[in-house]
């Protein structure tokens, strides 16, 4: 794997009033690596991830992303990120065409390059005969996948996946999991939280995140040995039991 170093966290930290939801973190992130934001509900991961993509003001620390200060250069950080989430997919009562040439404009594509992304996309998610379907009319499955394609309309250096998969059935889960494998392959970051502790085995690196502090951070295969368990989700109740007993 390339160790060019694409996010740069130290410190971070986030506080709400008297509660402090992250607690000084600090990690890297490598270019074109799959990595894993997990924690229990609650944990800090959201309040994390929208430091990171530039839409919440550190209360201290320093975060770098695709070499962007995300305190001082937030428009920068958010030209270089796409991101999707479960909650925010794409407008329901416009079509996918009409869906892909509004995100197109919103990220400062001509129009020349949105018709060769359209077609682009038509072909590597066969939608020849649904163009012009409402996205409304879609299964679930099927607009996440096009949600996560139009998070990388204006091809992004890192892509930031807040629960991508949340509901949507596991051989979906699955082929959206090779489109995730297919652009890391090209060299884009993929920074992703999770509740499925399966998709979490297919990341390169997982970050583990309790009370807002990262508890573990290593390779799926290191943290199972270190934890001696044998799968990800043993090493999740591992975690997660050690702060129940006091
Ligand atoms: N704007 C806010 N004001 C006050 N407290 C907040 C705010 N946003 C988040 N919190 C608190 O910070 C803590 C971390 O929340 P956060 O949403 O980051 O967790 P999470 O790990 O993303 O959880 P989930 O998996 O449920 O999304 C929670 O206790 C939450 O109530």
């Amino acid at each position: 794997m390339n160790k060019e170093k694409i996010i740069e966290v130290q410190n971070l930290t986030k506080q709400f009033g008297n509660f402090t939801a992250v607690k000084s973190i600090s990690f890297d992130v490598y270019k074109g690596e799959i990595f894993g934001f997990l924690g229990a509900n609650g944990a800090g991961k959201t309040t994390a991830m929208k430091m990171l993509i530039g839409i919440s003001k550190p209360t201290s620390g320093e975060a770098l992303v695709a070499g962007f200060d995300v305190k001082t250069n937030t428009e920068m950080v958010k030209k270089s990120i796409g991101y999707m989430s479960q909650k925010f997919s794409m407008y329901d009562d416009l079509t996918i065409k009409e869906n892909i040439t509004f995100f197109g404009g919103i990220y400062g594509l001509s129009k020349a390059r949105i018709k060769e992304k359209t077609m682009q996309l038509v072909e590597e998610l066969r939608l020849h005969d649904s163009i012009d379907k409402l996205v409304g009319s879609l299964p679930l499955g099927w607009k996440q996948k096009l949600s996560f394609s139009v998070a990388l309309l204006h091809e992004p250096k890192i892509v930031f996946l807040d629960e991508p998969t949340g509901g949507v059935d596991p051989i979906t889960r699955r082929q959206f999991w090779e489109m995730i494998y297919a652009e890391a392959n090209k060299g884009t970051t993929i920074f992703v939280t999770t509740h499925y502790m399966d998709e979490a085995e297919y990341c390169d690196r997982i970050s583990i995140m309790v009370e807002g502090v990262i508890e573990a951070l290593d390779s799926p295969k290191n943290l199972k040995n270190k934890y001696n368990v044998a799968s990800m989700n043993d090493v999740f109740l591992k975690l997660a039991r050690n702060v129940e007993s006091p």
